[in-house]
């Protein structure tokens, strides 16, 4: 019996030593593939942790004292949110006795265990990317008043009494609200301006607001209070307050418990601010205007370890440390103050601002009733829109799409290939074996065609001045969802299939009214404002409707909408009050309707991209559009009318047409695509 028992154990133990090893390769892969750390398998004195990470809720103390079983500690670098942690110990012997111990150790963090596996690294890079400064403009005051002072003010908020003349007091989802001097609408994110509330900013502030001024933080004094209190775990959604609202600068006190405010840059760079209990934070300039501000819900923090010696929180970019831990957050309150603006926003960064931005368009029109009702549509809200915004279209037009670019690869050389609509000619010089031409309505962007060395001519897609069966291939790559009658789609496809030869194929692209398939959320669902900021999103798979911020809606409170950069957006519904007329959808949002108009905003970059081919450019070469003047420099907005199909639209008007059969259909990241191949003449 004894020995049998023995035999078992010993096969189980390697069993479970394969199995930790394979988890271990498994972990190393990953931390390569994803990380970009490359472990070794010869003994050096660091390792990397893989799950031992911030992101993975290990702290730092945690960590550090499994760490010290197996020797004394050099370093330990632990980024914020990343999954692992790279740790030096002093001796190689300490770290491949750390290297034995360690690897499968368990962890209990919270309510989840964690299972350590650890491999050698040749060295530790302490650099870690990210943007290293503050953002512009952004300053924080520390100690800026006294634990006494800071009493005082809490004690001043008066959180048990509702009298609604003198504050409005609101429990929103994941804070509570009050505000002082006037109130602060999460409908419109905007003040009204001419109904002040009575009471005023509390007289226990008047401290605050004398030596913001003295120490010239500002130089108005502010006149609007909104006071937050986050529970651990709450926060406030990402945002710009909004511009029209409020001016320069926008002052926040923290008191209680520290929190970290995150701060993005329109092109993603972000930075994460540690914010202590009674420091001032001045958002100035930049990062007022245009980086947003949010607290992440959460109950803990990534922040500098601290030097016990010196308990403040350092401040500062946490991508500057090597050195953090987690931080458990309490009750946090914050006064906001603002100074309401009374005349337009003039700053500098026109492509975020609400003061610049031109409503909904001043006629909206109803669906076309007649071949000329859709003549005169199309060439309002579709040809004079591209030849206006020709050269900021085209600058955010660079990467084919994958499956069409598959689709020219495929051709046989020498092809003869018609690209009707082909608007920068993005596609044209993809397969150089083939003889591509391109054709587009918008005379300015043939010329941007031309410019770039492309065949390519003016031409409707109802007519297109080629002689009938010419061509091997044809691409229509969203360009008839912009025609506004059934018959007349209809008539853009039976135009692509009288191009092509018996046996030639075309690749049909429109927009698709589901935008989520297959559980999956298309890229232009899924990009947000900050991603996407000036209206031109790399086309990674770019829809045909870039240029206008998505709304930052708030999800925490749902409801709340509250960037006023981009809620202009959504208030531009003329098709809500006008009946019959269409409506201006809301970009990165559901289609709630196939039949509307997409806004596209010009925005200042675009100015240049448009000297380089647009019609509009005399506008914007007078009018440029970092001049200060919001007059001069309006960010315009154009529509353009789209039709969006539906789930098999797109094949039952292929079925109409005769001498054709659709070889294949799919979506594409909110597009439906056909492959149709001319089976007769
Ligand atoms: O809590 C804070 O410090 C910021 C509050 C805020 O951004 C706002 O109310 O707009
Ligand atoms: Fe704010
Ligand atoms: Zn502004």
């Amino acid at each position: 019996m004894e020995p049998r028992l023995e035999n078992v154990k010993a096969v189980r133990r390697s069993k479970e030593e394969k199995k930790l090893l394979r988890k271990q390769i498994k972990a190393s892969h990953t931390l390569l593939k994803h990380e970009g750390i490359s472990t070794v398998s010869k003994p050096t004195k660091s390792l990397v942790v893989a799950n031992g990470g911030l992101g993975n809720g290990v702290s730092r103390e945690q960590l550090q004292a499994v760490l010290e079983e197996a020797g004394e500690v050099g370093s330990l670098i632990m980024h914020p949110h990343k999954p692992y942690a790279l740790v030096t110990y002093r001796t190689e012997v300490s770290a491949q006795t750390g290297h034995v111990l360690l690897n499968g150790r368990q962890l209990q963090c919270g309510d989840q265990v964690v299972t350590l596996y650890l491999s050698f690294v040749d060295s530790v890079d302490t650099e870690s990317g990210g943007c290293a400064a503050l953002p512009p403009g952004l300053v924080l005051v520390e100690e800026f008043v006294s634990p006494e002072e800071e009493v005082l003010l809490l004690d001043a908020i008066d959180w048990k009494s509702h009298d609604e003349e003198v504050t409005v007091q609101k429990a929103l989802k994941h804070r509570k609200v009050k505000h002082y001097g006037y109130e602060f609408r999460y409908d419109n994110n905007n003040v009204d301006k001419d109904k002040p509330l009575p009471g005023g900013l509390p007289p226990a502030c008047a401290f605050v607001l004398e030596r913001c001024v003295r120490d010239r933080h500002v130089y108005v004094v502010p006149d609007q209070l909104t006071v937050n209190q986050y529970q651990a775990g709450q926060g406030i959604p990402p945002h710009v307050d909004t511009h029209s609202a409020f001016e320069d600068p926008i002052l926040s006190l923290s008191l209680g418990a520290k929190t970290v405010m995150d701060f993005r840059h329109p092109n993603g760079c972000s930075v994460a601010v540690v914010l202590p209990g009674r420091s001032l934070l001045v958002m100035k300039g930049e990062s007022r205007y245009l980086w947003t501000h949010g607290i992440t819900p959460r109950k803990f923090d990534v922040v500098p370890a601290c030097d016990p010696e010196s308990p403040v929180a350092l401040t500062s970019d946490l991508s500057n440390y090597s050195n953090l831990t987690l931080s458990r957050r309490g009750t946090r309150t914050s006064l906001t103050f603002r100074k309401v603006r009374r005349t337009p926003c003039d700053c500098a960064h026109p492509s975020a601002c609400d003061s610049r931005q031109v409503p909904a368009p001043p006629s909206p029109p109803s669906l076309p009733r007649s071949r000329t009702d859709a003549c005169r549509l199309e060439a309002k809200f579709v040809h004079s829109v591209y030849n206006e915004i020709a050269g900021h279209f085209s600058d955010t037009r660079h990467s084919p799409w994958p499956r069409v670019r598959h689709f020219l690869t495929l051709l046989a050389p020498g092809s003869v290939v018609a690209d009707v609509g082909s608007g920068n000619g993005k596609y044209l010089g993809v397969n150089p074996d083939a003889f591509a031409m391109g054709c587009d309505r918008s005379t300015a962007l043939v010329q941007i065609c031309s410019e770039r060395g492309f065949q390519a001519f003016v031409s409707d897609a109802l007519s297109v001045p080629l002689r009938s069966g010419v061509c091997d291939a044809c691409i229509s790559i969203a360009v008839i969802h912009h025609l506004s009658t059934q018959e007349r789609r209809q008539a853009a496809i039976e135009e692509l299939v009288r191009l092509l030869r018996p046996g030639g194929r075309a690749l049909i692209y429109v927009w698709a009214m589901e935008q989520e398939y297959n559980k999956q959320k298309s890229k232009y669902l899924k990009e947000t404002r900050e991603q996407a900021p000036s209206g031109s999103y790399t086309d990674n798979h770019d829809q045909e409707t870039k240029g206008c911020e998505a709304t930052a809606t708030d999800s925490h409170n749902p409801g709340q909408q509250y960037s006023g950069i981009s809620t202009q957006c959504s208030k531009v519904h003329p098709g809500k009050d006008s009946p019959g007329k269409l409506s201006v959808h809301t970009n990165r949002t559901a289609f709630n309707s196939q039949d509307l108009l997409v806004p596209w905003h010009l925005k200042g970059e675009g100015a240049e991209g448009v000297k380089k081919g647009g019609q509009g450019s005399k506008m914007i070469r007078d009018h440029p559009a970092d001049t200060q003047d919001p007059v001069l420099a309006p960010c315009p907005v154009f529509h353009r009318f789209y039709h969006v199909f539906q789930q098999g639209e797109l094949e039952e008007l292929c079925a109409r047409i005769i001498g054709v059969t659709v070889e294949c259909s799919y979506h594409d990241q909110g597009n439906w695509c056909v492959i149709l191949e001319k089976t007769r003449d």
